[in-house]
């Protein structure tokens, strides 16, 4: 390794392995909301800067539409074509010279008038108000002077650093370009760590102080959760991702079979899921996340139908709607609660409107007729067998056989055995079972350490319930976050776990490290790691004994 390293290694929590080393390349903040004032001593002169700045923007833009291909060159010919938006630039210029706004604020106001206008238009026109938001960003950047948000062009290999990333921000990456991701914030179940398992790239979140330390290059162990910096340069090493030995079944190497599901949210994921045994988490608030009334039994058939069509034939696991705390869905709002995550979410929201999930649950299995999808539906946010059996009633009533309910609070998973026999199957929501656990909001980066999942007492839960499952017989699935986690995915199994669902572009990895393991190394690593004192003791323990 070139490169002298800083004092500074800021730990995190690692939530995607593997190791990787490269020169930094920092994602600039947003830019703050800018100041009404002071007014600009010559409103014309200020007013003539707007369209200046607008056009280099549109000219950057541009320039990397002519690098790219795809989808990606035609979202930045359009990005482009919005930065000289005639009505954007006229409304700022205008701002300027009749309400003497400084020409940041003018141009932040007319995108928001902009966004306000595609929004109410609905539909795709309303997908463009992030796109005129960002484009006014970019334009405030130019005329302040700063670096742009977002991520950079990225020329080479290289280690990307952010305080968080937002979906937005991540839309185009080239996981051949980004050898590693490291956050400020961010925890366990954040976009980044997502992203970073799709993406097969090591990832370290909460890596509090790696924003304020100056460093050229950074090694980055997504194992260990720890960031390494060096103050010179560092030649860019990609870590080996362990892709190509798995064949598409989920076994351990002495044939104990684990069925190895996909997380899916909108038809793209769908078809990424092919290699998958089949679906264990379909997301279905996802489809209606801008949608500010209910969507009416035939629009949620075609929703579902469009993302059933490609599984005909496989197992799916329908989500019914999860609205709430870190899902908000307009048209489900509870009002303002004092903690939200405590609140009205999940199957909650159906207690006082019973007949909104009827009409969801006869969508889902009218769209399961017309892919030939096979279709069961699970409950999110279940705290008691009485719940899941008034679901479960439901569910059949709507013709719908095969019934579960996700496991995400203690009692749920406290309840064990009557919630088990109730229902056809159980899924651990290992994402809010970790923060209902731990009293932990899972959005809150200083409290990581307390979502990782390899904590024991979250294990311990998992354990109790994989045993009852086991007794009767019943499976018991887990479909949150530490499912794509190769380790962990055979601590899982060891603990008696039947099904593991993921993001699609976790499953060669897990794949391939079950097959590497007998199911008697996946319990000895599972007792390793239940007996720990901590999630990082849990980690090193159960890795020993895989080793
Ligand atoms: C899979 C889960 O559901 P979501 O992440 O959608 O809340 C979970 O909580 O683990
Ligand atoms: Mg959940």
């Amino acid at each position: 390794m070139t490169g002298s390293s800083t004092p500074a290694v800021p730990s995190g929590v690692g939530v995607s392995p593997g190791r990787a080393s490269g020169p930094v390349v920092r994602v600039a903040d947003p830019l703050p909301e800018p100041a009404r004032g002071p007014a600009p001593a010559d409103p014309a002169a200020e007013a003539a800067r707007i369209r200046p700045a607008a056009e280099a923007v549109a000219r950057q833009l541009r320039t990397r539409a002519a690098a790219a291909a795809g989808e990606a060159r035609s979202v930045l010919e359009t990005t482009a074509a919005m930065a000289v938006d005639p009505t954007l630039l006229a409304q700022a210029e205008k701002s300027v010279a009749e309400r003497s706004l400084p020409a940041a604020r003018a141009v932040h106001e007319a995108a928001e008038q902009v966004a306000e206008m595609l929004a109410a238009a609905g539909d795709y026109l309303a997908e463009r108000v992030r796109d005129v938001r960002d484009v006014a960003d970019r334009i405030r950047a130019e005329l302040g002077g700063v670096a742009p948000p977002g991520v950079p062009v990225l020329t080479g290999p290289s280690v990307l650093v952010a305080r968080d990333l937002a979906p937005a921000d991540t839309a185009d990456l080239d996981p051949e370009l980004v050898l590693a991701l490291v956050t400020e914030e961010g925890g366990p179940t954040s976009h980044t760590a997502i992203l970073a398992r799709a993406l097969g790239i090591p990832a370290v979140v909460a890596a509090r102080g790696v924003l304020v330390a100056t460093a050229a290059g950074a090694t980055v162990d997504g194992d260990g959760g720890v960031v390494e910096l060096h103050a010179g340069p560092v030649p860019a090493v990609a870590a080996p991702r362990s892709r190509g030995d798995w064949h598409g079944s989920g076994t351990t190497a002495d044939g104990h079979p684990v069925t190895l599901l996909a997380n899916i949210g909108s038809p793209a994921d769908a078809r990424a899921a092919g290699a998958a045994d089949g679906v264990g988490l379909f997301r279905t608030e996802f489809c209606f996340l801008a949608a500010t009334a209910e969507p009416g039994v035939a629009a949620q058939r075609a929703a579902y139908a469009e993302v059933l069509a490609p599984l005909r034939g496989k197992p799916v696991v329908v989500r019914t709607l999860d609205a709430g705390a870190d899902k908000p869905l307009p048209f489900l709002d509870s009002g303002a609660e004092p903690n939200p995550a405590l609140g009205v979410r999940g199957l909650r929201v159906a207690f006082d409107r019973p007949d909104l999930l009827r009409r969801q649950l006869d969508a889902i299995a009218a769209a399961a007729g017309d892919t030939g999808a096979d279709v069961s539906v699970m409950a999110p946010m279940v705290a008691t067998a009485e719940e899941a059996a008034w679901f479960a009633d439901l569910a059949r009533e709507a013709g719908l056989d095969r019934v579960g309910v996700m496991v995400e609070t203690p009692a749920a998973a406290l309840g064990g055995a009557a919630l088990l026999d109730v229902v056809d199957f159980v899924s651990i929501g290992t994402n809010d079972l970790a923060q209902y656990t731990f009293a932990a909001d899972r959005m809150t980066g200083a409290l990581a350490g307390l979502n990782d999942p390899w904590q024991p007492a979250l294990l311990r839960l998992i354990a109790m319930l994989a045993d009852a499952g086991r007794e009767r017989g019943t499976p018991v699935g887990v479909c949150g976050e530490a499912a794509a986690d190769p380790a962990l995915a055979a601590v899982l199994t060891g603990l008696g776990i039947t099904s593991l669902s993921m993001t699609a572009a976790a499953l060669p990895a897990v794949g391939a490290r079950l097959a590497r393991h007998a199911l008697a190394d996946c319990e000895q690593a599972a007792r390793a790691a239940l007996t720990a004192a901590g999630a990082d003791a849990a980690r090193t323990r159960a890795r020993d004994a895989l080793a």
